[in-house]
Formats: structure tokens, C-alpha cells, sequence
């Protein structure tokens, strides 16, 4: 009989405000950001391998454009949680890729930080959310807040990490003009023409009034969105198209881009206007759900 798999999810993360507040010595920004996570997103599957070999497969609608070498991020956290663990044992890993590669929505800190999670079950590892979240940071800066995927409100390049909450259970709707944009670049265009953002001054970690809490957030941006709408236009014509659909309460993108999103009152609302964008816009990948608690 084949060995039973194990399963995890690797769900999309948003920002749901990004600000640059500074810069560190080795160049890298500073961030403080409001991270959430949707029921969108890749999955991994791990069955043990008796021969102690790691091994990768990758199915799904963006499977094609990643490759199964061991720069993979799901290879490189199995590799770093073998090390710390001092095992020998393998793992055949499969990875069904739905979310758009290099996006702004953390697809591979995701699959990084699943793989970790993953393979401390399989293995028996008995390692804890914080000591995988203290790897993750080698593995991507996004990685330590995707080790819980829950709100959390995130500062330094990504290290560190406050538990936060969501007021409501609001339905979103992700949009990816399948046009890349280079992480680099966006950072670059923000050195020439961006400002450091005064840190916040609301209290994010309490879960307020719904409609405060989005007063609070449209006070809010992502100082990469105009730095990356430079690079990539089409950027500033979907976050239009998203502020104008029934029902929306704000659109933003979400990282260093390409990838935007729109949250509405409730789920049903959001594929509603998965429905309508998808319709005018077939050329972009679409996506609707709801943000996880
Ligand atoms: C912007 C964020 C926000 O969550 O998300 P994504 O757009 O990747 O989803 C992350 O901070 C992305 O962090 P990380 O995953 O480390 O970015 P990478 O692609 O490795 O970084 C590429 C390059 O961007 C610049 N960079 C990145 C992060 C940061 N805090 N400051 C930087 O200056 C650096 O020049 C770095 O070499
Ligand atoms: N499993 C993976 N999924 C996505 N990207 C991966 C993976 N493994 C390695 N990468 C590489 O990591 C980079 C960042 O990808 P990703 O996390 O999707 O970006 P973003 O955080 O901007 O959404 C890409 O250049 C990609 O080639």
C-alpha cells in the first residue's frame, strides 16, 4: 500500500497596506505592513520516501512556469528543516500551483512556508510555529508571517511580527494582469522618488468597528503601487476597473506587484465581481474568496 500523504495549503498573502518607514544598512527597506491571507492559494502534498531522497512534482494552472530544480523554495525549506533537524529521512513532494509566480502575493514564501510546516509533521519534527518562522527568514523575507498565515502586522523587512485582527470576514477579489514586474525594480523606482512613511499611528493589533477599521486602512497605501503602476501601467487601469465594480470597499495592490485586490462585504459579493471583471477583462487571471480570519 503507497504511503498515506499529507496535505497543506499555502494560501495567497496580501498587503493589505505596505509602507516603507526606512532603510537598513545592507540597502534592504524597511517595511511595516498589514498582512492578511485568503482561502486562495497553492497546495502541497508530502508522502516519506524510504530512500531518504527529497523530490519535487508541480501540476496546476502556473505549474509550467517554475521549474522542479532544487532552487525551488518547497526544495530549499525541505533542505533547511533536514539540517536543522538532523534526519536522514526523505519526502516525495507534489506542488499544485495556482497562484500567478512573482506576483506581490508571496506564492513561493507560501510554498516555503507550507513545506516547513509540512515536512515538521511528516517527520516528526516537533518543531514550533516560532522556530520555523525564525528559519523561514533565510528562506524570504515573506516566509516568517506566512509559518501562521494569520493578520499580522508586520515590521522590520519581515522579521518581526504582531498578531492582529480582522473586524469582519470580508470577501476579496484578486486580480493579475499576467504581466511580471521585477521586485528590484519596483524598490529602485521607490528610492527615486518615494517617501519614508511616518509609522503608524492606529493601534492594529484589536479587531475595531468594520467601518473604522476601513477608514483606517483607506488612510493607508502601498508606497510601491505608484513606483510599480511606472513600470507596469496596466497596473493603475485594473486598480480603476476594481474601485468602480458593486460593492467594493477598496482596492489596492497588494507587495511590490503586479497583483491587486479588492475586498468587499462578503464572499458572494466578491465572486460577483469575479464575474464582472473576469467578463471585461479575460485576459487577466481572476480570482475570488474571502480573507481568512
Ligand atoms: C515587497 C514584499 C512585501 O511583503 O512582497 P512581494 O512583492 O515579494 O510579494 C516583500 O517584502 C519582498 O521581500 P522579498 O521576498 O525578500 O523580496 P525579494 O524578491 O527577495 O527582493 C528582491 C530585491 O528587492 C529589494 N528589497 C526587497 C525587500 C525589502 N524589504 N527591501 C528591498 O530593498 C532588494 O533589492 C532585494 O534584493
Ligand atoms: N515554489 C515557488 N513558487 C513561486 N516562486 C518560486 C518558487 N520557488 C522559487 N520561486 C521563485 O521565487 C521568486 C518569488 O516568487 P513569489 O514568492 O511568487 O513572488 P511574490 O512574493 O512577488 O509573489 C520567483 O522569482 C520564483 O521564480
Amino acid at each position: 500500500m503507497a504511503p498515506a500523504a499529507l496535505f497543506e495549503d499555502a494560501p495567497a498573502k496580501l498587503n493589505l497596506f505596505l509602507h516603507v518607514v526606512g532603510r537598513r544598512d545592507d540597502s534592504y527597506h524597511l517595511l511595516e505592513s498589514l498582512v492578511a491571507f485568503t482561502d486562495i492559494g497553492d497546495r502541497l502534498s508530502a508522502t516519506v520516501r524510504a530512500d531518504g531522497a527529497l523530490s519535487l512534482t508541480v501540476s496546476g494552472p502556473f505549474g509550467a512556469l517554475l521549474t522542479e530544480s532544487p532552487e525551488n523554495l518547497v526544495l530549499r525549506a525541505a533542505r533547511s528543516l533536514r539540517s536543522r533537524l538532523g534526519v536522514s529521512a526523505g519526502a516525495a513532494l507534489h506542488l499544485e500551483k495556482n497562484l500567478p509566480v512573482a506576483s506581490g502575493i508571496g506564492g513561493g514564501s507560501a510554498d516555503a512556508a507550507a513545506a516547513l510546516r509540512l515536512l515538521n509533521r511528516l517527520w516528526e519534527g516537533g518543531l514550533k510555529e516560532g522556530d520555523l518562522a525564525g528559519m523561514g527568514l533565510a528562506l524570504g523575507a515573506d516566509v516568517p508571517v506566512c509559518i501562521a498565515s494569520h493578520v499580522a502586522l508586520m515590521r522590520g523587512v519581515g522579521e518581526v511580527l504582531e498578531p492582529a485582527a480582522l473586524p469582519a470576514p470580508f470577501g476579496v477579489l484578486l486580480v493579475n494582469p499576467l504581466q511580471p514586474v521585477s521586485t528590484p525594480r519596483v524598490f529602485a523606482g521607490f528610492r527615486r522618488t518615494g517617501c519614508f512613511a511616518a509609522r503608524a499611528a492606529h493601534d492594529w493589533t484589536v479587531e475595531p468597528d468594520p467601518h473604522r477599521w476601513l477608514h483606517h486602512l483607506a488612510a493607508a497605501g502601498n508606497s510601491l503601487q505608484a513606483p510599480a503602476e511606472t513600470l507596469l501601467p496596466e497596473i493603475a487601469t485594473i486598480l480603476s476597473v476594481l474601485g468602480e465594480l458593486p460593492e467594493c470597499l477598496l482596492a489596492r495592490m497588494s507587495g511590490s506587484g503586479a497583483t491587486c485586490f479588492a475586498l468587499f462585504p462578503d464572499a458572494p459579493a466578491a465572486a460577483s465581481a469575479a464575474r464582472d471583471f473576469g467578463a471585461r477583462r479575460p485576459d487577466c487571471w481572476v480570482a475570488a474568496g474571502r480573507l481568512r480570519g
